[in-house]
């Protein structure tokens, strides 16, 4: 790790640790082929803290999500989320994914797709509205609840993805490139949403990216992965001011230095190859 870098360990045991990524590592098998996408990932994230996780592309970023959702298993190590290990999708979690049109049901109203996990979870009818409406107020879609995803445009969409994760009131909030399919004017409009949500509720958030720019702009901590074999290549503090926007912010000298550092590390990440055959 360089100057720039601060171990999260460094200021002693962190005790309000809610996820804790223990030596995962994952390998695919296939027909008469391995494929090592994650080599040993370790590291922590505090309750209330917005982390971004930047890698090279095939680093294992999504595998190594998807791990953490419980969604696969590791092939070895554990992941242990408010003192549980993971053995599959655990309650207080939820995940908004990059395809928002394949995570929102066509044949619902956007009030009943939000409203489908409350439902799940058991909540009364009250309940479930107040909400409802609470998510897609804080996400500024007051005037939808009727339409259909489809009628809707791509940013608009994702915006409902985000009111049902917020709706659930999960304890993290997982988010796997969300915005990668969305315009660039879209884009900087959900980064601010993302940045205002946590700030409004508090919510301990992982959010992986490809894109150096959007980790530093939105996290308080940048995870650089490296790849094959993939590990934390460096972590990152982010002391910019929790005031952020996207113009002062994008334009300060220190954000410039943060880019630079991330964008140095991830070159040398890909100066290596993809993930490893191991077989
Ligand atoms: N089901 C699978 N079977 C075999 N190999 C896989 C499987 N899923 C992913 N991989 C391989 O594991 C490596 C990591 O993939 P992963 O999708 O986790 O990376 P990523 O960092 O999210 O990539 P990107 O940024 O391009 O989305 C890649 O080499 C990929 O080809």
């Amino acid at each position: 790790m360089s100057a720039m870098s601060q171990t999260r360990t460094a200021a002693g045991p962190r005790t309000d640790v809610l996820l804790d990524v223990r030596g995962v590592r994952k390998v695919y098998e296939g027909r008469g082929r391995s494929v090592e996408a994650v080599r040993d990932l370790t590291f922590t994230v505090a309750r209330g803290d917005l982390v971004c996780v930047v890698g090279p592309s095939g680093a294992g970023k999504t595998t190594l999500l998807k791990c953490i959702a419980g969604l696969l298993a590791p092939t070895s190590g554990e992941v242990v989320l408010e003192g549980e290990s993971v053995d599959g999708p655990p309650p207080g979690m939820a995940v908004v994914f990059q395809e928002y049109g394949r995570s929102l049901f066509p044949w619902m109203t956007v009030r009943k797709n939000v409203e489908l996990p409350l439902k799940q979870k058991k909540l009364p009818k009250a309940r479930r509205a107040e909400l409802v409406h609470q998510a897609l107020s804080a996400v500024g879609l007051d005037d939808v609840h009727g339409a259909y995803p489809w009628q809707l445009s791509g940013g608009m969409q994702q915006r409902v993805a985000i009111a049902r994760a917020i709706a659930y009131e999960p304890h993290i909030l997982l988010m796997d490139e969300p915005f990668a399919a969305v315009d660039a004017q879209t884009r900087a409009d959900l980064e601010d949403l993302v940045r205002s949500l946590w700030q409004r509720l508090g919510v301990t958030t992982l959010f992986v990216t490809h894109d150096i720019d959007e980790a530093v702009y939105l996290g308080q901590r940048v995870l650089v992965l490296s790849s094959s074999p993939t590990v934390v290549l460096d972590d990152v503090t982010i002391d910019l001011p929790a005031q952020r926007d996207q113009l002062t912010t994008r334009s300060s000298t220190r954000f410039t230095e943060l880019r630079g550092h991330v964008f140095e590390q991830i070159q040398r990440a890909k100066q290596r190859s993809g993930a490893s055959v191991v077989e």
